[in-house]
Protein backbone atom coordinates (compact mmCIF):
# COMPACT_ATOMS: atom_id res chain seq x y z
CA UNK A 1 0.00 0.00 0.00
CA UNK A 2 1.09 3.52 -0.70
CA UNK A 3 1.62 5.59 1.83
CA UNK A 4 -0.55 8.95 2.41
CA UNK A 5 1.06 11.59 0.56
CA UNK A 6 1.54 14.77 3.42
CA UNK A 7 -0.16 17.82 3.10
CA UNK A 8 1.39 21.14 2.21
CA UNK A 9 3.35 22.55 5.42
CA UNK A 10 2.51 26.31 6.54
CA UNK A 11 5.21 28.66 4.93
CA UNK A 12 7.29 30.73 7.25
CA UNK A 13 8.24 34.19 6.20
CA UNK A 14 12.03 35.88 6.71
CA UNK A 15 12.52 38.37 4.37
CA UNK A 16 9.76 40.25 2.85
CA UNK A 17 8.85 43.34 4.22
CA UNK A 18 7.82 45.50 1.27
CA UNK A 19 6.21 44.52 -1.80
CA UNK A 20 6.52 45.67 -5.25
CA UNK A 21 3.95 47.02 -8.06
CA UNK A 22 3.68 44.53 -10.83
CA UNK A 23 4.51 44.33 -14.13
CA UNK A 24 1.34 41.99 -14.62
CA UNK A 25 -0.88 43.27 -17.67
CA UNK A 26 2.17 46.09 -18.57
CA UNK A 27 1.11 47.34 -21.95
CA UNK A 28 4.08 48.81 -23.00
CA UNK A 29 3.01 52.69 -23.25
CA UNK A 30 4.61 53.61 -19.60
CA UNK A 31 8.55 52.99 -19.30
CA UNK A 32 9.20 50.10 -17.23
CA UNK A 33 10.78 52.07 -14.30
CA UNK A 34 7.65 53.95 -13.31
CA UNK A 35 6.37 50.11 -12.34
CA UNK A 36 10.10 49.58 -10.50
CA UNK A 37 9.02 48.77 -6.92
CA UNK A 38 9.65 50.13 -3.90
CA UNK A 39 11.32 46.49 -2.53
CA UNK A 40 13.02 46.28 0.62
CA UNK A 41 16.90 47.09 0.85
CA UNK A 42 17.49 43.32 2.03
CA UNK A 43 15.81 42.34 -1.54
CA UNK A 44 17.17 45.29 -3.13
CA UNK A 45 21.13 44.11 -2.50
CA UNK A 46 19.73 41.36 -4.62
CA UNK A 47 20.34 37.52 -4.35
CA UNK A 48 23.93 37.28 -4.56
CA UNK A 49 24.52 39.27 -1.29
CA UNK A 50 21.52 37.62 0.46
CA UNK A 51 22.30 36.91 3.87
CA UNK A 52 21.98 33.78 3.59
CA UNK A 53 23.41 32.80 0.84
CA UNK A 54 26.82 32.48 2.17
CA UNK A 55 26.08 30.55 5.19
CA UNK A 56 28.04 27.46 4.05
CA UNK A 57 28.33 27.26 1.02
CA UNK A 58 29.24 24.11 -0.44
CA UNK A 59 32.46 23.02 -1.83
CA UNK A 60 31.29 20.56 -5.09
CA UNK A 61 28.60 20.64 -7.17
CA UNK A 62 27.63 18.22 -9.99
CA UNK A 63 24.54 19.32 -12.75
CA UNK A 64 23.19 16.30 -14.78
CA UNK A 65 22.41 17.60 -18.22
CA UNK A 66 23.80 20.33 -20.05
CA UNK A 67 19.88 21.72 -21.85
CA UNK A 68 18.59 24.86 -21.00
CA UNK A 69 18.17 24.33 -17.34
CA UNK A 70 21.56 22.52 -16.67
CA UNK A 71 23.40 25.28 -18.30
CA UNK A 72 21.83 28.02 -16.57
CA UNK A 73 21.72 26.21 -13.24
CA UNK A 74 25.75 26.35 -13.90
CA UNK A 75 26.03 29.69 -14.66
CA UNK A 76 23.64 31.08 -12.02
CA UNK A 77 25.62 28.85 -9.72
CA UNK A 78 28.86 30.12 -10.59
CA UNK A 79 28.20 34.10 -10.05
CA UNK A 80 26.03 32.91 -6.65
CA UNK A 81 28.84 30.94 -5.43
CA UNK A 82 32.16 31.94 -7.20
CA UNK A 83 34.36 29.84 -4.48
CA UNK A 84 32.26 26.61 -5.42
CA UNK A 85 34.10 23.86 -7.70
CA UNK A 86 31.24 22.77 -10.68
CA UNK A 87 31.15 19.69 -12.85
CA UNK A 88 28.35 19.61 -15.58
CA UNK A 89 27.73 16.20 -17.37
CA UNK A 90 25.80 15.48 -19.91
CA UNK A 91 24.89 12.20 -21.84
CA UNK A 92 25.18 13.46 -25.62
CA UNK A 93 28.28 15.00 -27.39
CA UNK A 94 26.32 18.33 -27.50
CA UNK A 95 24.67 20.64 -25.14
CA UNK A 96 21.40 22.74 -25.52
CA UNK A 97 19.26 19.63 -24.82
CA UNK A 98 15.69 20.13 -26.62
CA UNK A 99 17.14 23.54 -28.09
CA UNK A 100 18.52 22.93 -31.76
CA UNK A 101 18.21 25.68 -34.30
CA UNK A 102 19.82 24.12 -37.49
CA UNK A 103 20.96 27.11 -40.04
CA UNK A 104 20.71 25.62 -43.39
CA UNK A 105 22.66 27.49 -46.37
CA UNK A 106 21.27 27.63 -49.56
CA UNK A 107 21.75 29.69 -53.19
CA UNK A 108 18.97 32.08 -52.03
CA UNK A 109 20.16 32.76 -48.51
CA UNK A 110 19.75 30.55 -44.92
CA UNK A 111 16.74 29.40 -43.55
CA UNK A 112 16.72 28.54 -39.60
CA UNK A 113 14.30 25.36 -38.86
CA UNK A 114 14.12 24.82 -35.27
CA UNK A 115 13.57 21.20 -33.43
CA UNK A 116 12.33 22.31 -30.60
CA UNK A 117 11.39 25.86 -28.40
CA UNK A 118 11.09 28.77 -30.96
CA UNK A 119 9.87 31.64 -29.07
CA UNK A 120 9.94 33.34 -25.69
CA UNK A 121 7.67 35.50 -23.84
CA UNK A 122 8.79 38.51 -22.03
CA UNK A 123 5.70 39.87 -19.77
CA UNK A 124 6.24 37.25 -16.86
CA UNK A 125 7.93 36.73 -13.65
CA UNK A 126 9.95 33.87 -15.01
CA UNK A 127 10.25 35.72 -18.36
CA UNK A 128 11.90 38.96 -16.88
CA UNK A 129 14.54 36.38 -15.03
CA UNK A 130 15.55 34.69 -18.38
CA UNK A 131 15.84 38.68 -19.30
CA UNK A 132 18.21 39.13 -16.89
CA UNK A 133 19.94 36.17 -17.50
CA UNK A 134 20.24 37.24 -21.09
CA UNK A 135 21.23 40.58 -20.37
CA UNK A 136 24.32 38.87 -18.01
CA UNK A 137 25.17 37.41 -21.25
CA UNK A 138 25.03 40.46 -23.29
CA UNK A 139 22.66 38.91 -25.56
CA UNK A 140 20.83 42.00 -26.15
CA UNK A 141 21.60 42.90 -29.92
CA UNK A 142 20.61 39.01 -31.08
CA UNK A 143 17.32 40.16 -30.41
CA UNK A 144 14.48 39.35 -32.57
CA UNK A 145 11.45 40.68 -31.50
CA UNK A 146 7.80 40.30 -32.49
CA UNK A 147 5.61 43.47 -31.48
CA UNK A 148 2.02 43.21 -29.32
CA UNK A 149 0.49 45.12 -32.50
CA UNK A 150 1.77 41.93 -34.83
CA UNK A 151 -1.08 39.74 -36.79
CA UNK A 152 1.62 36.57 -35.31
CA UNK A 153 1.10 38.41 -31.74
CA UNK A 154 -2.87 38.70 -32.03
CA UNK A 155 -4.35 36.20 -34.55
CA UNK A 156 -4.10 32.40 -33.46
CA UNK A 157 -6.65 30.13 -35.19
CA UNK A 158 -8.43 26.73 -34.43
CA UNK A 159 -9.02 24.28 -36.81
CA UNK A 160 -12.65 23.18 -36.06
CA UNK A 161 -15.60 22.32 -38.60
CA UNK A 162 -13.14 22.13 -41.81
CA UNK A 163 -11.98 25.40 -41.12
CA UNK A 164 -9.55 27.90 -39.36
CA UNK A 165 -11.47 30.12 -36.67
CA UNK A 166 -10.06 33.06 -35.50
CA UNK A 167 -9.37 33.27 -31.84
CA UNK A 168 -10.51 36.60 -30.39
CA UNK A 169 -7.88 39.28 -29.74
CA UNK A 170 -9.86 42.10 -29.13
CA UNK A 171 -13.26 43.11 -27.74
CA UNK A 172 -15.05 43.79 -30.75
CA UNK A 173 -13.11 40.53 -32.46
CA UNK A 174 -14.97 38.40 -29.41
CA UNK A 175 -18.27 39.56 -30.72
CA UNK A 176 -17.45 38.69 -34.24
CA UNK A 177 -16.03 35.30 -32.86
CA UNK A 178 -18.97 34.03 -31.08
CA UNK A 179 -20.73 33.31 -34.34
CA UNK A 180 -18.49 30.88 -35.02
CA UNK A 181 -18.37 27.09 -34.76
CA UNK A 182 -16.15 26.85 -31.90
CA UNK A 183 -17.06 29.29 -29.83
CA UNK A 184 -20.55 27.48 -29.64
CA UNK A 185 -22.59 28.04 -26.70
CA UNK A 186 -19.26 29.89 -25.31
CA UNK A 187 -22.19 33.12 -23.71
CA UNK A 188 -24.02 31.43 -21.53
CA UNK A 189 -21.10 28.84 -20.13
CA UNK A 190 -19.56 32.08 -19.21
CA UNK A 191 -22.15 33.59 -18.23
CA UNK A 192 -23.69 31.22 -15.70
CA UNK A 193 -20.25 30.06 -14.42
CA UNK A 194 -20.12 32.35 -11.51
CA UNK A 195 -23.49 30.24 -10.48
CA UNK A 196 -22.06 26.67 -10.62
CA UNK A 197 -21.29 24.81 -7.27
CA UNK A 198 -17.94 25.11 -6.36
CA UNK A 199 -15.87 21.85 -5.87
CA UNK A 200 -16.00 19.21 -2.50
CA UNK A 201 -13.63 20.79 -0.02
CA UNK A 202 -11.50 17.01 -0.15
CA UNK A 203 -11.30 17.25 -3.92
CA UNK A 204 -7.38 17.87 -4.22
CA UNK A 205 -7.21 17.46 -8.13
CA UNK A 206 -8.82 16.51 -10.81
CA UNK A 207 -8.26 16.61 -14.59
CA UNK A 208 -8.37 19.65 -16.74
CA UNK A 209 -11.11 18.05 -18.43
CA UNK A 210 -13.20 17.03 -15.43
CA UNK A 211 -12.44 20.95 -13.99
CA UNK A 212 -13.21 23.01 -17.05
CA UNK A 213 -16.63 20.69 -18.11
CA UNK A 214 -17.67 21.35 -14.55
CA UNK A 215 -16.93 25.00 -14.72
CA UNK A 216 -17.48 25.85 -18.61
CA UNK A 217 -19.25 23.15 -20.22
CA UNK A 218 -18.26 20.41 -22.49
CA UNK A 219 -17.89 22.45 -26.02
CA UNK A 220 -15.96 25.05 -24.42
CA UNK A 221 -13.41 22.54 -22.87
CA UNK A 222 -13.22 19.91 -25.87
CA UNK A 223 -13.41 22.42 -28.76
CA UNK A 224 -11.26 25.22 -27.45
CA UNK A 225 -9.69 24.24 -24.23
CA UNK A 226 -8.27 20.78 -25.70
CA UNK A 227 -6.56 22.51 -28.50
CA UNK A 228 -4.37 25.15 -25.93
CA UNK A 229 -2.95 22.26 -24.02
CA UNK A 230 -2.50 20.87 -27.20
CA UNK A 231 -0.38 23.47 -27.91
CA UNK A 232 1.75 24.05 -25.11
CA UNK A 233 1.76 19.98 -23.08
CA UNK A 234 0.97 17.90 -26.39
CA UNK A 235 -1.01 16.38 -23.82
CA UNK A 236 -4.62 15.43 -23.31
CA UNK A 237 -6.66 17.45 -20.77
CA UNK A 238 -8.42 13.71 -19.56
CA UNK A 239 -5.25 12.78 -17.79
CA UNK A 240 -3.30 16.40 -17.39
CA UNK A 241 -3.73 17.67 -13.85
CA UNK A 242 -5.71 21.40 -13.13
CA UNK A 243 -4.45 21.64 -9.86
CA UNK A 244 -0.40 21.87 -11.64
CA UNK A 245 -1.82 23.27 -14.75
CA UNK A 246 -4.62 25.69 -13.98
CA UNK A 247 -3.04 26.66 -10.39
CA UNK A 248 -4.49 29.98 -9.97
CA UNK A 249 -8.03 29.71 -11.38
CA UNK A 250 -8.06 26.09 -9.33
CA UNK A 251 -7.36 27.76 -6.31
CA UNK A 252 -9.74 30.47 -7.13
CA UNK A 253 -12.57 28.43 -7.42
CA UNK A 254 -11.48 26.71 -4.04
CA UNK A 255 -11.50 30.01 -2.21
CA UNK A 256 -13.54 32.34 -4.25
CA UNK A 257 -15.94 29.88 -5.24
CA UNK A 258 -16.13 30.55 -9.15
CA UNK A 259 -13.64 31.32 -11.75
CA UNK A 260 -14.94 34.24 -12.42
CA UNK A 261 -15.72 35.77 -8.76
CA UNK A 262 -12.06 35.33 -8.97
CA UNK A 263 -11.27 37.45 -11.88
CA UNK A 264 -13.47 40.21 -10.75
CA UNK A 265 -11.86 40.64 -7.20
CA UNK A 266 -8.11 41.74 -5.96
CA UNK A 267 -6.12 39.98 -8.41
CA UNK A 268 -3.77 37.43 -6.37
CA UNK A 269 -0.12 36.30 -6.93
CA UNK A 270 2.66 34.52 -4.80
CA UNK A 271 4.51 36.24 -3.06
CA UNK A 272 7.84 34.69 -4.12
CA UNK A 273 6.75 35.53 -7.35
CA UNK A 274 6.09 39.04 -6.58
CA UNK A 275 9.42 39.52 -5.03
CA UNK A 276 11.20 37.96 -7.73
CA UNK A 277 9.76 40.33 -9.79
CA UNK A 278 10.53 43.11 -8.31
CA UNK A 279 14.09 41.79 -7.74
CA UNK A 280 14.56 41.17 -11.35
CA UNK A 281 12.60 43.79 -13.16
CA UNK A 282 14.59 46.43 -11.11
CA UNK A 283 17.91 44.65 -12.60
CA UNK A 284 17.10 44.27 -15.48
CA UNK A 285 15.14 47.61 -16.69
CA UNK A 286 17.00 48.57 -19.64
CA UNK A 287 16.23 45.62 -21.36
CA UNK A 288 12.54 45.45 -20.08
CA UNK A 289 12.16 48.93 -21.62
CA UNK A 290 13.98 47.57 -24.97
CA UNK A 291 11.34 44.95 -25.09
CA UNK A 292 8.79 47.14 -23.90
CA UNK A 293 5.91 46.81 -26.91
CA UNK A 294 7.30 43.26 -27.43
CA UNK A 295 4.70 40.12 -27.66
CA UNK A 296 6.88 37.24 -28.44
CA UNK A 297 10.67 37.23 -29.17
CA UNK A 298 13.97 35.17 -30.25
CA UNK A 299 17.26 35.30 -31.14
CA UNK A 300 18.81 36.10 -34.84
CA UNK A 301 20.73 32.89 -35.15
CA UNK A 302 17.89 31.02 -33.34
CA UNK A 303 17.12 30.11 -29.97
CA UNK A 304 20.29 28.11 -29.91
CA UNK A 305 21.55 31.39 -29.29
CA UNK A 306 21.05 31.37 -25.94
CA UNK A 307 22.49 27.99 -24.97
CA UNK A 308 25.23 28.18 -27.33
CA UNK A 309 26.31 31.38 -25.32
CA UNK A 310 25.84 29.84 -22.29
CA UNK A 311 28.08 26.88 -23.10
CA UNK A 312 30.75 29.62 -24.05
CA UNK A 313 30.03 31.14 -21.33
CA UNK A 314 30.42 28.60 -18.22
CA UNK A 315 33.57 27.16 -19.73
CA UNK A 316 35.30 30.69 -20.87
CA UNK A 317 34.52 32.89 -17.89
CA UNK A 318 32.95 30.69 -15.06
CA UNK A 319 35.46 27.85 -14.63
CA UNK A 320 32.53 25.00 -14.63
CA UNK A 321 34.03 21.95 -15.72
CA UNK A 322 32.13 20.77 -18.97
CA UNK A 323 31.95 17.03 -19.89
CA UNK A 324 30.03 15.73 -22.41
CA UNK A 325 29.14 12.28 -23.65
CA UNK A 326 28.83 10.85 -19.68
CA UNK A 327 26.36 8.67 -19.00
CA UNK A 328 25.62 8.84 -15.04
CA UNK A 329 24.38 5.03 -13.86
CA UNK A 330 23.29 6.21 -10.33
CA UNK A 331 23.84 8.83 -7.24
CA UNK A 332 24.74 7.20 -3.78
CA UNK A 333 24.01 9.16 -0.81
CA UNK A 334 26.85 9.11 2.15
CA UNK A 335 25.36 9.88 5.38
CA UNK A 336 28.87 10.00 6.97
CA UNK A 337 30.40 12.39 4.60
CA UNK A 338 27.04 14.08 3.59
CA UNK A 339 28.15 13.67 -0.09
CA UNK A 340 26.71 12.20 -2.92
CA UNK A 341 28.68 10.01 -5.50
CA UNK A 342 28.09 10.03 -8.95
CA UNK A 343 28.10 6.38 -10.76
CA UNK A 344 29.29 5.84 -13.86
CA UNK A 345 31.85 9.65 -13.98
CA UNK A 346 35.23 8.13 -14.03
CA UNK A 347 36.72 10.64 -11.93
CA UNK A 348 38.51 10.22 -8.40
CA UNK A 349 36.56 13.62 -7.05
CA UNK A 350 33.29 11.83 -8.40
CA UNK A 351 32.05 12.51 -4.92
CA UNK A 352 29.57 16.09 -4.41
CA UNK A 353 28.40 18.40 -1.67
CA UNK A 354 25.32 18.42 -3.74
CA UNK A 355 23.76 17.11 -7.51
CA UNK A 356 21.41 19.11 -9.02
CA UNK A 357 19.70 16.75 -11.92
CA UNK A 358 17.97 18.58 -14.31
CA UNK A 359 17.00 14.80 -16.28
CA UNK A 360 13.47 14.53 -16.59
CA UNK A 361 11.58 12.79 -13.76
CA UNK A 362 11.78 9.68 -15.12
CA UNK A 363 15.64 9.18 -15.87
CA UNK A 364 16.22 11.00 -12.43
CA UNK A 365 13.76 8.50 -11.06
CA UNK A 366 16.05 5.83 -12.36
CA UNK A 367 19.39 6.73 -11.02
CA UNK A 368 18.30 6.97 -7.51
CA UNK A 369 17.99 3.31 -4.80
CA UNK A 370 14.86 1.88 -4.73
CA UNK A 371 12.51 3.35 -2.89
CA UNK A 372 13.79 6.55 -2.73
CA UNK A 373 11.50 8.65 -4.96
CA UNK A 374 9.42 6.08 -6.88
CA UNK A 375 6.87 8.55 -7.15
CA UNK A 376 9.09 10.75 -9.95
CA UNK A 377 8.38 7.41 -12.22
CA UNK A 378 4.41 8.75 -12.69
CA UNK A 379 5.79 11.86 -14.72
CA UNK A 380 5.84 10.44 -18.08
CA UNK A 381 6.88 12.30 -21.35
CA UNK A 382 5.33 12.48 -24.89
CA UNK A 383 6.54 12.27 -27.72
CA UNK A 384 6.52 14.67 -31.06
CA UNK A 385 7.25 14.41 -34.59
CA UNK A 386 8.09 18.08 -35.76
CA UNK A 387 8.38 18.98 -39.22
CA UNK A 388 10.05 22.29 -40.45
CA UNK A 389 9.06 23.20 -44.13
CA UNK A 390 10.27 26.15 -46.27
CA UNK A 391 8.44 27.05 -49.43
CA UNK A 392 9.74 29.26 -51.62
CA UNK A 393 6.31 30.89 -52.50
CA UNK A 394 5.47 34.27 -49.75
CA UNK A 395 1.81 33.94 -48.04
CA UNK A 396 1.22 30.06 -49.02
CA UNK A 397 -0.95 29.56 -45.79
CA UNK A 398 -3.38 31.83 -46.62
CA UNK A 399 -3.70 33.25 -43.18
CA UNK A 400 -1.59 35.77 -40.84
CA UNK A 401 -1.00 34.72 -38.01
CA UNK A 402 1.05 32.52 -35.34
CA UNK A 403 -0.71 29.30 -36.48
CA UNK A 404 -3.41 27.06 -35.17
CA UNK A 405 -4.05 24.13 -33.17
CA UNK A 406 -6.72 21.35 -33.59
CA UNK A 407 -8.84 20.11 -30.89
CA UNK A 408 -9.03 16.77 -28.98
CA UNK A 409 -13.15 16.45 -31.01
CA UNK A 410 -11.59 16.94 -34.69
CA UNK A 411 -13.16 13.62 -35.92
CA UNK A 412 -10.33 11.56 -37.13
CA UNK A 413 -11.00 11.54 -41.02
CA UNK A 414 -10.43 15.67 -40.62
CA UNK A 415 -7.11 15.00 -38.97
CA UNK A 416 -6.35 11.61 -39.85
CA UNK A 417 -2.37 12.10 -38.99
CA UNK A 418 -3.28 13.63 -35.55
CA UNK A 419 -1.25 16.37 -36.05
CA UNK A 420 -1.62 19.07 -32.79
CA UNK A 421 -0.85 22.21 -34.83
CA UNK A 422 1.23 23.95 -37.31
CA UNK A 423 3.39 27.35 -36.63
CA UNK A 424 3.20 30.10 -39.35
CA UNK A 425 6.86 30.70 -38.96
CA UNK A 426 7.54 33.41 -41.35
CA UNK A 427 4.51 35.40 -39.70
CA UNK A 428 5.69 34.57 -36.35
CA UNK A 429 9.35 35.18 -36.94
CA UNK A 430 10.03 37.39 -40.07
CA UNK A 431 13.35 38.51 -39.80
CA UNK A 432 15.03 35.60 -39.23
CA UNK A 433 16.19 33.97 -42.44
CA UNK A 434 17.54 35.40 -45.54
CA UNK A 435 15.93 33.48 -47.93
CA UNK A 436 12.24 34.91 -49.05
CA UNK A 437 9.33 32.44 -48.69
CA UNK A 438 6.80 30.20 -45.96
CA UNK A 439 8.02 28.33 -43.63
CA UNK A 440 5.92 26.65 -41.61
CA UNK A 441 6.05 24.15 -38.70
CA UNK A 442 3.59 20.95 -38.44
CA UNK A 443 3.47 19.22 -34.86
CA UNK A 444 2.54 15.54 -35.19
CA UNK A 445 1.73 13.03 -32.49
CA UNK A 446 2.25 13.81 -28.70
CA UNK A 447 -0.30 11.81 -26.35
CA UNK A 448 -2.27 10.57 -29.34
CA UNK A 449 1.29 8.37 -29.72
CA UNK A 450 0.76 7.46 -26.27
CA UNK A 451 0.46 3.33 -26.51
CA UNK A 452 1.60 3.68 -30.15
CA UNK A 453 3.62 0.01 -31.04
CA UNK A 454 5.57 2.00 -33.52
CA UNK A 455 6.68 5.75 -34.41
CA UNK A 456 7.16 6.90 -38.27
CA UNK A 457 9.86 7.79 -39.83
CA UNK A 458 11.87 10.79 -40.91
CA UNK A 459 10.17 10.36 -44.22
CA UNK A 460 6.94 9.44 -43.27
CA UNK A 461 7.00 12.67 -41.23
CA UNK A 462 7.46 14.73 -44.13
CA UNK A 463 4.66 12.90 -45.48
CA UNK A 464 2.01 12.96 -43.21
CA UNK A 465 2.94 16.86 -42.69
CA UNK A 466 2.55 17.75 -46.52
CA UNK A 467 -0.99 15.70 -46.46
CA UNK A 468 -1.84 17.78 -43.43
CA UNK A 469 -1.12 21.04 -44.66
CA UNK A 470 -3.49 19.91 -48.07
CA UNK A 471 -5.95 18.92 -46.09
CA UNK A 472 -6.31 22.16 -44.03
CA UNK A 473 -4.81 24.70 -45.76
CA UNK A 474 -5.27 23.55 -49.46
CA UNK A 475 -1.21 23.55 -50.03
CA UNK A 476 -0.29 21.06 -52.79
CA UNK A 477 3.41 22.69 -53.41
CA UNK A 478 6.12 20.91 -52.99
CA UNK A 479 8.32 22.15 -50.43
CA UNK A 480 11.52 23.65 -51.14
CA UNK A 481 13.29 22.50 -47.97
CA UNK A 482 12.15 20.08 -45.27
CA UNK A 483 13.75 18.42 -42.07
CA UNK A 484 11.73 16.38 -39.82
CA UNK A 485 12.81 15.51 -36.15
CA UNK A 486 11.51 13.04 -33.87
CA UNK A 487 11.33 14.18 -30.48
CA UNK A 488 10.86 11.37 -28.54
CA UNK A 489 9.32 11.92 -24.69
CA UNK A 490 10.33 15.64 -24.81
CA UNK A 491 7.49 16.79 -23.02
CA UNK A 492 6.90 16.16 -19.12
CA UNK A 493 3.46 15.41 -18.53
CA UNK A 494 1.52 16.64 -15.18
CA UNK A 495 -0.64 13.96 -14.60
CA UNK A 496 -3.96 14.05 -12.35
CA UNK A 497 -1.86 14.26 -7.97
CA UNK A 498 1.28 15.67 -9.36
CA UNK A 499 1.38 18.27 -6.43
CA UNK A 500 1.00 15.32 -3.88
CA UNK A 501 3.66 13.09 -5.95
CA UNK A 502 6.18 16.21 -5.73
CA UNK A 503 5.25 16.87 -2.16
CA UNK A 504 6.03 12.80 -1.31
CA UNK A 505 9.42 12.94 -3.25
CA UNK A 506 10.39 16.49 -1.42
CA UNK A 507 10.13 13.93 1.68
CA UNK A 508 11.56 11.31 0.66
CA UNK A 509 14.77 12.98 -0.84
CA UNK A 510 14.92 15.22 2.59
CA UNK A 511 15.09 11.83 4.58
CA UNK A 512 16.56 9.21 2.14
CA UNK A 513 19.30 11.74 0.48
CA UNK A 514 19.97 14.07 3.25
CA UNK A 515 18.98 16.92 1.07
CA UNK A 516 21.67 16.97 -1.15
CA UNK A 517 19.82 15.61 -4.37
CA UNK A 518 17.88 19.15 -6.00
CA UNK A 519 16.02 18.40 -8.64
CA UNK A 520 15.23 21.56 -11.51
CA UNK A 521 13.97 21.54 -15.42
CA UNK A 522 10.56 20.66 -17.08
CA UNK A 523 9.47 17.91 -14.88
CA UNK A 524 8.59 20.13 -11.88
CA UNK A 525 6.99 23.73 -12.56
CA UNK A 526 6.38 24.53 -16.04
CA UNK A 527 7.45 23.18 -19.28
CA UNK A 528 8.44 26.42 -21.47
CA UNK A 529 11.85 27.75 -21.44
CA UNK A 530 11.59 30.63 -18.98
CA UNK A 531 10.18 27.62 -16.00
CA UNK A 532 13.30 25.95 -16.99
CA UNK A 533 15.48 28.94 -16.26
CA UNK A 534 13.30 30.08 -13.23
CA UNK A 535 13.61 26.28 -11.91
CA UNK A 536 17.39 26.55 -12.79
CA UNK A 537 18.06 29.77 -10.64
CA UNK A 538 16.07 28.40 -7.71
CA UNK A 539 17.81 25.26 -7.94
CA UNK A 540 21.55 27.69 -8.14
CA UNK A 541 20.57 30.40 -5.32
CA UNK A 542 19.52 27.49 -2.87
CA UNK A 543 22.70 25.08 -3.60
CA UNK A 544 24.61 28.53 -3.09
CA UNK A 545 23.38 28.64 0.55
CA UNK A 546 24.23 24.88 1.58
CA UNK A 547 21.31 24.04 3.20
CA UNK A 548 19.62 20.75 2.22
CA UNK A 549 16.91 21.22 -0.09
CA UNK A 550 15.61 19.44 -3.09
CA UNK A 551 13.92 22.81 -4.74
CA UNK A 552 10.84 20.92 -4.93
CA UNK A 553 9.49 23.18 -1.47
CA UNK A 554 7.03 25.27 -3.24
CA UNK A 555 4.82 22.06 -3.45
CA UNK A 556 5.69 20.98 -0.04
CA UNK A 557 4.71 24.22 1.73
CA UNK A 558 1.86 26.44 1.77
CA UNK A 559 1.96 29.17 -0.34
CA UNK A 560 1.46 32.71 0.50
CA UNK A 561 -0.48 34.68 -2.18
CA UNK A 562 -0.57 38.73 -2.27
CA UNK A 563 -2.18 41.36 -4.26
CA UNK A 564 -0.65 41.41 -7.09
CA UNK A 565 -0.17 45.27 -7.11
CA UNK A 566 0.35 45.76 -3.63
CA UNK A 567 2.14 49.32 -3.74
C1 LIG B 1 1.14 22.21 -31.64
C2 LIG B 1 1.97 21.86 -30.71
C3 LIG B 1 2.83 22.77 -29.96
C4 LIG B 1 3.12 24.13 -30.24
N1 LIG B 1 3.99 24.59 -29.31
C5 LIG B 1 4.27 23.59 -28.41
C6 LIG B 1 3.55 22.43 -28.81
C7 LIG B 1 3.55 21.12 -28.11
C8 LIG B 1 5.13 23.70 -27.24
C9 LIG B 1 4.92 24.91 -26.40
N2 LIG B 1 4.24 26.05 -26.71
C10 LIG B 1 4.29 26.91 -25.65
C11 LIG B 1 5.01 26.30 -24.61
C12 LIG B 1 5.27 26.87 -23.23
C13 LIG B 1 5.89 28.19 -23.18
C14 LIG B 1 7.35 28.35 -23.51
O1 LIG B 1 7.96 29.20 -22.87
O2 LIG B 1 7.95 27.73 -24.39
C15 LIG B 1 5.42 25.05 -25.09
C16 LIG B 1 6.26 24.00 -24.38
C17 LIG B 1 3.73 28.27 -25.62
C18 LIG B 1 2.35 28.42 -26.14
N3 LIG B 1 1.99 28.12 -27.42
C19 LIG B 1 0.66 28.38 -27.57
C20 LIG B 1 0.14 28.87 -26.33
C21 LIG B 1 -1.28 29.27 -26.07
C22 LIG B 1 1.22 28.90 -25.43
C23 LIG B 1 1.20 29.37 -23.98
C24 LIG B 1 1.34 30.81 -23.74
C25 LIG B 1 1.84 31.67 -24.85
O3 LIG B 1 3.03 31.66 -25.16
O4 LIG B 1 0.99 32.33 -25.43
C26 LIG B 1 -0.15 28.21 -28.78
C27 LIG B 1 0.42 27.41 -29.88
N4 LIG B 1 1.42 26.49 -29.83
C28 LIG B 1 1.62 25.94 -31.05
C29 LIG B 1 0.70 26.57 -31.95
C30 LIG B 1 0.56 26.21 -33.41
C31 LIG B 1 -0.05 27.48 -31.21
C32 LIG B 1 -1.16 28.40 -31.57
C33 LIG B 1 -1.66 28.68 -32.64
C34 LIG B 1 2.61 24.93 -31.37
Amino acid sequence: MKPPIPRRRPFRLHHAHSFTRSFWGHKGDEPVESLIPQISEEWHRGVEQHPDLHRDPPKSVAILGAGVTGLTAAYQLAHFSPETSITLLEASPRTGGWIRSLKIPTSKGSITFETGPRTLRPWTVNGIITLNLISHLSLQSQILSVPKTSPAAKNRYIYFDKRLNELPSSVQGAFKALQLPVLKGAVPSVLTEIFRRRRAKDVEDESVESFLTRRLGANLTNNLASAVFHGIYAGDIANLSADALLHTIYRNERVYGSITRGMLGVQEMILEDKLLEGVYGSRTAPLLNQLRKTSIYSFKGGMETLTKRMEEAVKEECDVTLKTGVKVDGLEYNQETNEVKVLGYDSPNNSFDFVISTLPAWSTANLLPPGTSDALFETTGVTVMVVNLFYDKPNMTGYSGFGYLIPKSVPLEQNPHRALGVIFDSDAMPEQDERKGTKVTVMLGGHWWDNATSLPSQEDGIKMAKEVLLQHLGITEDPAETMASLQVDCIPQYGVGHAGRLRQVHEDLMDKMGGKVVLAGSSYGGVGLNDCVRSARDAAFGVAAGRPMTNLERWAFEEVWIPKDMP
